[in-house]
């Protein structure tokens, strides 16, 4: 068997370019929000050690709600896998729209290939694109999974995130190293008992 495709082959690579449609932040305005929000804390932003903090942070905020575009990449699936496809422990970070705190944790993401195979940084993509948001974990967690079966055609989606919320963590009710876990199931992940314990089995997870 040779390792490298055919040329007709390559041409069957297909890419659809994934870019996100919210609307930019506008950074002066962030910025002079921050400003606000310093005086407001009784603190004074002209002050040596905070001139460039209202800049910093409309920066940090923007950076934190802007996914990167890509290429949605799929090849064919001529050797018809038919087993799970799963990439474990892609790194979440998403900001919480209650507190404007940042949650962090793992994504497991799998799916049950028909036609078309996924290029495998595409899961790790999907994720970032809805992450990069003001976001419930729910939320997300449903979004790539609904992202998924509609751009890529599969048999079957499931999305896991396990994630720590800072707003839980740092502040509130104070719970340090409390994780939440959520799932999303599409296809035959969720229509097919099997399908469903053997994902959850390989993402780590008592389904
Ligand atoms: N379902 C869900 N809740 C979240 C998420 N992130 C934060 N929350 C919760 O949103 C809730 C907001 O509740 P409120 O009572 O309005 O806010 P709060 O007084 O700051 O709540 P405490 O955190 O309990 O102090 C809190 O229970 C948070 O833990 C999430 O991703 N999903
Ligand atoms: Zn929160």
């Amino acid at each position: 068997m040779s390792l490298s495709p055919a040329p007709d082959h390559l041409d069957e690579h297909r890419r659809l370019r994934v870019v996100h449609e919210r609307e930019a932040v506008d950074l002066p305005a962030a910025q002079r929000a921050v400003a606000d929000l310093l005086i407001a804390l009784g603190r004074d932003p002209a002050s040596e050690h905070l001139a460039d903090t209202p800049r910093r942070v409309a920066r940090a905020y923007a950076e934190m709600l802007t996914p990167r575009e890509f290429n949605l990449t799929t090849f064919p699936n001529d050797e018809g896998y038919d087993e799970l496809v799963l990439a474990k422990s892609i790194p979440v970070q998403s900001l919480c729209e209650h507190h404007l705190l940042p949650f962090q944790g793992v994504a497991h993401v799998g799916y049950l290939p028909g036609e078309r195979i996924l290029g495998l940084s595409k899961l790790a993509r999907v994720v970032e694109l809805f992450a990069r948001d003001l976001q419930v974990q729910e939320r997300l967690t449903k979004q790539v999974a609904d992202w998924l079966q509609h751009h890529l055609d599969p048999k079957g989606v499931g999305v896991v995130i396990e994630a720590e919320h800072l707003c839980m963590s740092l502040r509130g009710v104070r719970a340090a190293g409390a994780r939440t876990v959520t799932s999303a199931l599409q296809g035959a992940l969720r229509e097919d008992p099997r399908s469903r314990q053997e994902f959850f089995a390989l993402a780590g997870v008592n389904g």
